[in-house]
């Protein structure tokens, strides 16, 4: 069901940090093709040694990017085994993880943000169409392949990553630290389904507009969880059309939230709104 690559043929670069019971590098894997010798650039998913148990479910989660291609999903070109090494080789994505790089810049426009969020809706909209639910969407997961410059007047690109080990093998803690990416109905049962994903959406548009800030960062696990038994909502952003489509994604009760071509609906008339606001008075929505 996937590429196998074999160890010899991956070169590790420098450690990039980690993930949830894995780490990350940068390396590169060569590989034969009509007997010329071709070196690919590429990042290095370890599943960590001490949860070696959990190797099923970090292929299941390589294997899920592998069955379907679409332009925003990540590309994973195989994995490696070898002794007691579980790696996913992905493609190297140029700019890393959404969340660090809005952390970092400044100048990030509305419509960059727009954009990004469009992308994510599509994507989504593509899982949802083939009932594919992936259970880990945030800004962390959307790796930036093109940084979008608006002087070249081009705009950013971005891919969702592999959603990791699943919330069933890691544990409450790890469950509780995910709020308020994680919808509510999971904690009970550890069960992804489709709606999962859209209340995941609305943590991340969250993020997205409050420049890569974590939501409830502040928060530690026992108050992670009081903020869903008492039934809150994420502090609203001053674009009141935006704030709204994030209450709508944010629903507690799963079948209330919009369905992707809704949320791309909404997506696309707040693009246009921001469009006019632009042009009618030279100034942006917060
Ligand atoms: N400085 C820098 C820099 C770092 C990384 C990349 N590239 C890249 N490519 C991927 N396929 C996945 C990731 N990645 C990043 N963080 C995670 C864990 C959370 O998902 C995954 N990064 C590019 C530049």
């Amino acid at each position: 069901q996937f590429h196998m690559i074999k160890h010899e043929d991956l070169t590790w670069k420098e450690s990039l940090g980690q993930g949830s019971f894995t780490h990350i590098s940068r390396g590169s894997k060569t590989d034969q093709r009509d007997g010329v010798t071709h070196s690919t650039e590429v990042l290095l998913k370890v599943l960590d040694a001490n949860h070696k148990n959990c190797w099923e479910s970090f292929f299941e989660a390589a294997s899920l990017m592998s069955q379907i291609s679409h332009k925003h999903l990540l590309l994973v070109y195989g994995i490696s085994v070898h002794k007691s090494k579980n790696v996913m080789v992905q493609e190297f994505v140029k700019h890393g993880a959404l969340d660090l790089y809005l952390k970092r810049s400044t100048s990030v426009s509305v419509s960059w943000k727009l954009d990004v969020a469009k992308q994510l809706a599509c994507a989504l909209n593509f899982l949802e169409e083939k009932n594919i639910t992936h259970g880990n969407i945030c800004a962390k997961n959307l790796l930036l392949a093109r940084e979008g410059d608006p002087s070249a007047d081009n705009s950013p690109f971005i891919k969702l990553s592999d959603p990791g080990i699943s919330m069933a093998l890691l544990g409450k803690d790890v469950v509780l630290d995910r709020i308020p990416w994680v919808a509510p109905e999971v904690l009970d049962t550890l069960e992804i389904e489709l709606e999962c994903d859209k209340w995941s959406f609305g943590s991340t548009l969250w993020e997205i507009f409050n420049n890569g800030e974590a939501p409830l960062q502040g928060l530690d696990p026992i108050q992670k969880q009081q903020f869903y038994e008492h039934f809150s909502n994420l502090p609203v952003l001053e674009w009141t059309e935006l704030a709204d489509l994030i209450i709508q994604c944010m629903q507690y009760q799963p079948e209330l939230r919009p369905s992707c071509r809704s949320i791309i609906r909404q997506l696309n008339s707040l693009i246009t709104s921001d469009y006019e606001i632009l042009h009618a008075t030279g100034t942006h929505p917060k």
